[in-house]
């Protein structure tokens, strides 16, 4: 089994273990997160702050994989280039209760939860979030660091761009867009193109009019 180092310790990051554990690909072999101090080993399995990645690095080579188990898109993001980390060295984590269709490009650092569909031809590419029974129709492209929150529905040709979110139960129809850095909030439907860095509610979807920084 190669092993796999989860990068953040937080309520994203207890799923994506289970992911790992249900799983026969790799080995959860520690959890890195600033909340711990120094570096500790216990029961075969260590913890430590971000940084002691080049420990790794150094101690398991080649074998070791990575995945940053951050639910903040942003929060996803600095951490990644933070790190510096190649792009080959993040494992593509998929529950065994996932349905992945063929030809699917899933790019590394890529979750997809337990109950979700990826349907044919779909390409999410890395960093993404595909959350618990959320579906990606035929022929979507999701950019990095997007996250389809739990049961959110995405009809064919939709494309997310980089850092999209799109919430709970949300569902956007075929062929329209959510824009760069996005929000859609949850239950809305989408039927038009959401511009970037938009926050987007209702049936149908439109503009928050008072938008909090996110
Ligand atoms: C495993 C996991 O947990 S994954 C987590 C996934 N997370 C989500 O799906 C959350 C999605 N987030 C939302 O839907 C949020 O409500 C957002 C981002 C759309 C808006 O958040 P905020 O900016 O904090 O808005 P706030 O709560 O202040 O509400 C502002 C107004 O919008 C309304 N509103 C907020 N969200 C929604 C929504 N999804 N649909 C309809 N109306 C909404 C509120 O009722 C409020 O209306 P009012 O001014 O008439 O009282």
């Amino acid at each position: 089994m190669k092993k796999l180092v989860v990068i953040g310790d937080g309520g994203h990051s207890k799923v994506v273990r289970d992911i790992v554990l249900a799983g026969n690909e790799y080995e959860w072999i520690g959890t890195l997160d600033d909340k711990y101090a120094s570096f500790i080993e216990k029961d075969e399995r260590f913890s430590g702050p971000i940084h002691t990645v080049d420990r790794i690095l150094e101690r398991f080579g080649s074998q070791v994989y990575f995945v940053i188990a951050i639910g903040s898109n942003r929060i996803r993001k600095a951490v990644a280039e933070q790190l510096g980390i190649y792009d080959v060295k993040y494992a593509v984590l998929v529950h065994p209760s996932a349905i992945i269709g063929s030809n699917v490009n899933l790019l590394p650092g890529t979750v997809v939860m337990p109950g979700a569909i990826v349907n044919s031809s779909a390409s999410i590419h890395t960093h993404c979030i595909i959350n618990t029974n959320a579906v990606v129709e035929h022929d979507c492209i999701l950019y990095s660091y997007v996250h389809l929150s739990p049961g959110a529905i995405l009809a064919g040709n939709v494309t997310v761009l980089e850092g999209a979110s799109i919430g709970i139960g949300a569902k956007m129809i075929p062929s329209v867009s959510a824009g760069e850095w996005s929000t859609v909030g949850a239950g809305a439907v989408v039927i038009r193109d959401i511009p970037p860095c938009c926050t987007a509610i209702g049936v149908p979807a439109s503009p928050m009019k008072h938008i909090k920084s996110l």
